[in-house]
Order: C-alpha cells, then sequence, then structure tokens
C-alpha cells in the first residue's frame, strides 16, 4: 500500500524550498471530511496510570487541570472509532507536560487558531495502534513514532521521503494518508537566520535514545541536501573536551545541536558539553540549537551567547512546526509574522523581568510599579535575603560581611531559577557572580536601568560608601555591558516603567 519512495537524490534544495507550496496543494479540505468528530467525553487528555501507578487505570485530565481516574483496559472505542459528527478530528501527541516556556504541540495550535486539536497521551503501543487505526484527519506526532508513521503513509512529501520520517499524517479525502518532516524543513528555514548555509553547513548531533530518530532524521535531511558533514553521537553523560577532540572532524563542526534532555528543568545546571571549555574544540562553530526548551534558555545556550555564537532552542522551530500543521489540518495560508509573533509572545510570557543596575538606580522602586503594571509577581531579592536572615542588608554587611550575604543571595536565586512571568529586582552586585548570572538568565530576560552615578542615593548602602559608587560602576558596568539585553535610562518612575515596558512588547525576540 504505501509507495515510500527513498530516492534521496530526487530530493534537492529547490524542493526543500517547494515543500511549503507542495504542501499547500496537499492540503485537504475541511469539506469530505466530516464524518468524523472529536472526542465525545469533556476530557482534554488520556494517559496511562505512570510507574508505581495501577496499570489498570488510566487517567483523564479534565480542562479545568482537575484529574479523574477510569478502568483503562486498551484503546477505547472513542479512540478508535468514535461517533458520528460534523467536526474533523486534529489529534497531537503531548510530547510533553505543560510549562509557559514550552507549550504542547496542541497548544501552540491553538495559538494558530485551530483550537480542536486534541492533545493525547498513550503508551507506546497505544499510540502505534492509534496512528493505525484510530480515527483522526490529522496527526503531530511525537518524534518517535515518526519512522513508524511514514511507513504507515500512501505518500512521503520530499523531506519525508529523503528522510523515512514523518512528524505530521494527513488523511486525504480519498483516505489515503500524506505524511511530512516538517520538523526537518522547519531546520532548513532556521539555517539562514542563524547564519549558516546548507553548503556550510557541518553539524554535530548530541542525542540519546528517545530523541536518536530525531537526530537522525534531520541529519539525513541535511546531507540529502549537500551539507558536507552531519554526525550524530549518542552520549550518555556531558561530551567531555577529551571525547570531543577524539571526534573525527570535530575542529570543521559549525552547528551543534542538543538532542538530548541534558539541562531540561529541573536539572537546570547540566549541559550536553562538560563545561563550556568544551566549545573550544569546535574552533568553526558558528551556531548552536538546543531541543531543551524548558527553561526559556537552557545552560547551553547561555553558555554559547556569552561566547558570541548564535544560539537558541528549538521553540522557534516547534512553533514552525505547529503553524505548517496549522496550514495542512485547516488548509488555511497564515502571514509568516504570525509565526514570529507567537514566538516573542510565549518567550515574554514565560521571561521573568530582570532588573540590573548600579546600587540606587531605582531597580526596586521601578520594578514594583512595572510588575504592578503588568499584574506580574514581584520579587526583591534584597528584601529575600534579609528575611531570610531576619535583619536588613545594612546590618548583614556590617556583621557578617559581604560573603555571608552573597552566599544567601545565590542560594535565593538558585531557588527562584525555575519560576516563569516574574519581575525581579536584583541588588547591585547580584551579578559579579558568574553562576548567579547564569541562573538569572535561564527564564530570565536582563533590563539594564542606567542612572547618572551622581544621581545614586548610597543611603543606607555600605559599599557604596566604603568604596564610593564611582570604583563599583568600574567593577560592574563591564559585567552589565556584557549581559544587558535592553538598556533603560532612568526618567520618573512612570516613565522609566512605561519605557520598559515597551521593550518588552516591540523588541524582536
Ligand atoms: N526614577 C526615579 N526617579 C527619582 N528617584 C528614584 C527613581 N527611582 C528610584 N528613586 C529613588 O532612588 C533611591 C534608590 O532607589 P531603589 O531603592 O529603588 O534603588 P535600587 O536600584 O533598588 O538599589 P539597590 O541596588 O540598593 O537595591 C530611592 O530613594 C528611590 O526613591
Ligand atoms: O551593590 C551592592 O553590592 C549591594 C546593593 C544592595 O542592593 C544590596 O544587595 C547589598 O547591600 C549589596
Ligand atoms: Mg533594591
Amino acid at each position: 500500500m504505501a509507495q515510500n519512495d527513498t530516492n534521496r537524490s530526487s530530493f534537492s534544495a529547490a524542493e526543500a524550498h517547494e515543500t511549503r507550496s507542495l504542501n499547500d496543494s496537499a492540503a485537504p479540505t475541511t469539506a469530505g471530511m466530516s464524518s468524523r468528530t472529536p472526542l465525545p467525553c469533556s476530557c482534554k487528555a488520556w494517559r496511562r496510570k505512570g510507574k508505581g501507578e495501577s496499570n489498570r487505570l488510566a487517567v483523564i485530565e479534565e480542562p479545568d487541570g482537575s484529574t479523574v481516574d477510569l478502568p483503562f483496559t486498551e484503546l477505547t472505542g472513542d479512540l478508535l472509532k468514535g461517533t458520528f459528527a460534523d467536526d474533523p478530528r486534529w489529534i497531537w501527541f503531548a510530547d510533553h507536560s505543560k510549562s509557559p516556556a514550552a507549550p504542547c504541540g496542541a497548544e501552540l495550535l491553538a495559538k494558530f487558531g485551530l483550537t480542536n486539536a486534541e492533545p493525547l497521551h498513550l503508551s507506546e503501543t497505544d499510540a502505534l495502534r492509534f496512528i493505525r487505526d484510530g480515527r483522526w484527519d490529522g496527526i503531530g506526532l511525537d518524534p518517535k513514532f515518526m519512522a513508524e508513521a511514514a511507513r504507515l503513509c500512501d505518500h512521503l512529501l520530499p523531506a519525508a521521503r529523503a528522510t523515512n520520517c514523518s512528524n505530521i499524517l494527513i488523511r486525504e479525502t480519498d483516505g489515503t494518508i500524506t505524511g511530512d518532516f516538517t520538523i526537518g524543513t522547519g531546520l532548513l528555514k532556521m539555517l539562514p537566520a542563524m547564519g549558516l548555509t546548507i553548503c556550510q553547513t557541518r553539524a554535530l548531533f548530541l542525542t540519546e535514545e528517545a530523541l536518536e530518530p530525531l537526530a537522525a532524521g534531520l541529519a539525513r535531511l541535511l546531507t540529502a541536501l549537500g551539507a558536507p558533514q552531519a554526525k550524530v553521537i549518542r552520549i550518555d553523560h556531558p561530551l567531555s573536551a577529551d571525547a570531543a577532540k577524539r571526534i573525527e572532524g570535530a575542529e570543521g563542526f559549525s552547528l551543534l545541536f542538543n538532542a538530548t534532555n541534558l539541562g531540561r528543568a529541573p536539572n537546570t545546571d547540566q549541559m550536553p558539553i562538560e563545561s563550556a571549555e568544551v566549545f573550544q574544540c569546535f574552533p568553526k562553530l558558528k551556531a548552536v540549537l538546543d531541543s531543551v526548551d524548558e527553561p526559556v534558555r537552557p545552560r547551553l545556550i547561555w553558555e554559547a551567547q556569552q561566547r558570541g555564537l548564535e544560539a537558541r532552542t528549538t521553540l522557534g522551530l516547534r512553533v514552525v512546526v505547529a503553524r505548517e500543521a496549522m496550514e495542512l489540518f485547516a488548509g488555511r495560508t497564515l502571514p509568516l509574522c504570525a509565526t514570529r509573533s507567537i514566538l516573542c509572545d510565549i518567550r515574554r510570557e514565560a521571561s521573568n523581568i530582570v532588573l540590573i543596575g548600579m546600587p540606587g538606580c531605582g531597580k526596586t522602586t521601578i520594578g514594583k510599579c512595572v510588575a504592578a503594571r503588568l499584574l506580574r509577581p514581584f520579587i526583591d531579592l534584597d528584601a529575600l535575603v534579609e528575611r531570610r536572615v531576619g535583619k536588613s542588608s545594612e546590618r548583614i554587611y556590617r556583621e557578617d560581611g559581604e560573603e555571608y550575604f552573597r552566599d544567601f543571595e545565590s542560594e535565593i536565586i538558585k531557588e527562584l531559577s525555575g519560576r516563569h512571568g516574574l519581575v525581579i529586582s536584583t541588588g547591585g552586585g547580584a551579578c559579579l557572580r558568574p553562576e548567579n548570572r547564569m541562573r538569572l538568565a535561564l527564564n530570565g530576560t536582563f533590563y539594564w536601568l542606567q542612572r547618572p552615578l551622581d544621581h545614586l542615593s548610597t543611603y543606607q548602602r555600605p559599599l557604596s560608601q566604603a568604596r564610593g559608587v564611582e570604583a563599583l560602576y568600574e567593577e560592574r558596568s563591564p559585567i552589565f555591558e556584557k549581559i544587558a539585553e535592553r538598556i533603560i535610562e532612568v526618567q520618573s518612575v512612570e516613565d522609566t516603567a512605561a519605557a520598559l515596558i515597551g521593550e518588552t512588547v516591540c523588541k524582536p525576540c
């Protein structure tokens, strides 16, 4: 039944760029699909119980977040056959748990306006059976099902044909199944934005079992299109400098792709490389892509950015994949800017606004005002240190010393680093320690409040009094300069808050 043409030489770069129009012509109309229906119950998602829970029960997650236990023996009849109604049925295999930084596929579709997609959590066996026999009109798949899905297809679009991977399936009006590898075509679209062309791309994929099919599929696509090298390496531990030096052709890699979960929250101190020094083993490296999308900026991306590399997570790629799915599923074309604004919105809402700057520049005062206007929780690091120690910063400094204060400050930053959507006013010296900068950066964007030195209050600030604000500025301004992503000149409190809020909205991500 399947006509999987694996002849890679038939897939050219030109074809890759044409994939969109191919997709368009293959896009089913919703007419003719009217015999399918959404889940008859109100539940949002099914999942089997996890380890340690009875495997005779399933959990239904209701839209309001509550859960109901139900007997679970097999794939339900509803999922396999369902009942008749007018709506087409779009399914997204829920790839991970919900997070503001990493919405699942169905949530991304909803942002594009396709609100009736159902997220499904099924065991691997049930998922494969559902893909084969279930009642669906279009599916977005978890990478681990891509090879099996491609085998089921009657038609494969070029990227899927070149790789035998299909992450999107569409049931055509004649009942046949078309598969596309939109993660691959999405990656191709990202390369120029990262300063790479296919013929320059020497890619190193670091991967682990679950994401190996994805890494291998992407590597196949790159080489099919003429990339000189795409190597996939399975790692069980972060890559050491010694191991990196032993990789053949290591000195030529221009793209590093993390297809492991190393660095995913809550293990945000981890990276797929042992330390940032490992970057030196790849002297031609230009760009880093990280499939970890919780936190907003995993440590690998932060370290790469600190070294001047073009680095980002694959959140943008996932948004592009959702957009392509939306177009294929609903047969509607969307303007490109929709993708960009959805990506910016997700990042902005998930990111903490982190105010940095000299002691007394107004971080606390302006931070409170920004938080109130944006209806976001406000966190003042100094206030948290004071509450934990039980005395004022000034007294801590005088009685216990700077290191004592800084240790508490670091501890609190570490505890806060997993949270999203906050306004955080730092203390004037909070950015001195590199680990504090890294942890604040995980979910944060740095806003540097600049105020003339002679306007800075030194009242109850022992360090400013002892060393003078000029000396502190000499020491700290290079750090602020390096990490600041937005610079805000302090005017009146209200005007500064307004300017800062404007920066959160207008700047491209
Ligand atoms: N935009 C502003 N215009 C005029 N005065 C301001 C402004 N912002 C803050 N101030 C005043 O400056 C002083 C220091 O402000 P604030 O405590 O907010 O600074 P900070 O940056 O949080 O300092 P620290 O680094 O010590 O925490 C306060 O007296 C505050 O009222
Ligand atoms: O500039 C600094 O080093 C400090 C500023 C204050 O916000 C407090 O964090 C503390 O007094 C230290
Ligand atoms: Mg303050």
